[in-house]
């Protein structure tokens, strides 16, 4: 965000109160180089400095190539008012525009009123877009009676089950809303997530939220597959960004899927997995191999000498990770996984509080996360170094297709 992007933007509040004709005003005032829309909604930006268009058919921070940083941030809604969680969405949606774009928020961080404190709180001025992606999404407690939207919920959206060894806190899980910030500055992805829950107080509360600072997946399979903090390879055999066909199959919410205000979205499902990382460290190099069913350098799977060779399932250990997982296990079910590594600092008995914020988007959480953990949760022998301590599950709405529209907009206002 350069100083100039601490700039007002006066014509941005007027564009949303146009609707549909402050697309054509943007143009005229400029603001529609800032927020153009992509044209290909997989494509992945390289540079890691860039800002990632906002607008488009799917929601950018999904197949869009993942960033070093994460902040997720899951909110409780506070109102019962369904205008005012109607407004506040269009202020985000505004706001989001901007920061994605490397901008302040409303009249900038400073030479405001004196009197009244900045609407941007400043700390990511000087610094570049850094290829920040908000993505939206709504929680099973927004179809409650609360707002009218209880003939809304989808099918898919569906409270997950409790899987064997589950260890959840309340604490870490659920939230009406939630917003997947990722950036290749963790500034600039803390910056956009503190200042929505500013713009939001009164109305929404954070609820919990994770930073993660190393990515355990991509969706550019050219690059080099990052390690988790288990020292192995991870998002091997993730779905690709431009993988359209992939994407289309097992990760975007299709208009015959239903309902007609999710076609284009997705489902996310988070969940905090607590790795025992002491004991996995005293762990030989072949049992920690056997665990995936891949080797730990170059992450082939066993059998095969390359990363990137099929996996041969009868090859791997009986409950391996992998073998467990593997899409021929579960009918074809595919997710596109983009979770980031964590540490929260020691948990007061010196042991590293670390693990991996797994996040994946998928069609239907029925068909993927569902049969795939409780595979998983009953066999996989990774489970003695690890525990679920945190869950959630959101509806990902599609893209905002223009300056005129808003998070959300289809679900309030489109058909059920
Ligand atoms: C329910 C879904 C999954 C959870 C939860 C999960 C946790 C988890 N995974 C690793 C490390 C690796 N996973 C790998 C592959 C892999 N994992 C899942 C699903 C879940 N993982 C799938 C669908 C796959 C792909 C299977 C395939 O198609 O072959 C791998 C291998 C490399 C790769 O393909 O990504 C690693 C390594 C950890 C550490 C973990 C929980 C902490
Ligand atoms: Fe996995």
């Amino acid at each position: 965000m350069t100083d100039e992007a601490n700039t007002p933007s006066p014509s941005r509040r007027a564009l949303l109160a146009a609707g549909g004709a402050g697309l054509a005003l943007g143009a005229a005032t400029g603001a529609g180089a800032v927020t153009a829309a992509r044209t290909d909604d997989t494509a992945p930006v390289a540079d890691t400095g860039a800002a990632v268009p906002f607008h488009g058919r799917h929601q950018a921070g999904i197949a869009t190539a993942v960033q070093d940083r994460l902040h997720f941030a899951a909110f409780d809604v506070k109102t019962d008012d369904r205008a005012a969680l109607i407004d506040l969405l269009k202020e985000w949606t505004e706001a989001a525009a901007l920061l994605t774009a490397g901008r302040a928020v409303g009249e900038g961080a400073y030479g405001g009123i004196p009197e009244a404190p900045p609407d941007d709180t400043g700390e990511a001025l000087g610094l570049k877009p850094s290829r920040l992606t908000l993505t939206f999404g709504v929680g099973p407690g927004l179809f409650d009676e609360r707002f009218g939207l209880a003939d809304r919920r989808p099918e898919a959206l569906v409270d997950l089950p409790k899987f064997p060894g589950d260890n959840l806190d309340a604490a870490r899980s659920g939230g009406d809303l939630c917003v997947q910030a990722c950036a290749d500055d963790p500034q600039v992805a803390v910056h956009a997530i503190r200042n929505l829950a500013r713009i939001g107080f009164g109305k929404v509360a954070v609820r919990w939220s994770q930073l993660g600072f190393g990515k355990t997946s991509s969706t550019t399979p050219d690059a080099q597959t990052p390690r988790n903090m288990m020292g192995f390879k991870d998002g091997t055999r993730n779905i690709a960004g431009n993988d359209t066909s992939n994407l289309a199959k097992h990760v975007w919410v299709s208009e015959k899927d239903g309902p007609d205000w999710m076609a284009g979205g997705s489902y996310l499902v988070a969940r905090r997995i607590r790795m025992n990382i002491e004991t996995w460290d005293r762990t030989s190099l072949k049992e920690q191999e056997d665990i995936f069913g891949r080797t730990k350098g170059e992450g082939a799977p066993y059998g095969k000498r390359h990363e990137r060779d099929e996996p041969e399932l009868r090859a791997m250990p009986e409950a391996a990770h992998v073998r467990l997982a593997h899409p021929d296990r579960h009918g074809g079910a595919m997710m596109l996984r983009r979770g980031y590594s964590f540490t929260d600092g020691t948990d007061g008995l010196g042991r590293l509080d670390a693990g991996l914020f797994f996040l994946a988007y998928q069609r239907d959480v029925r068909d993927a996360f569902i049969p795939v953990q409780r595979a998983l949760a009953r066999r996989d022998v990774l489970n003695e170094y690890i525990q679920h301590v945190g869950s959630a599950v959101f509806a990902i709405p599609p893209g905002v297709a223009d300056e005129g529209s808003w998070w959300g907009r289809e679900l309030f206002t489109g058909k059920a």
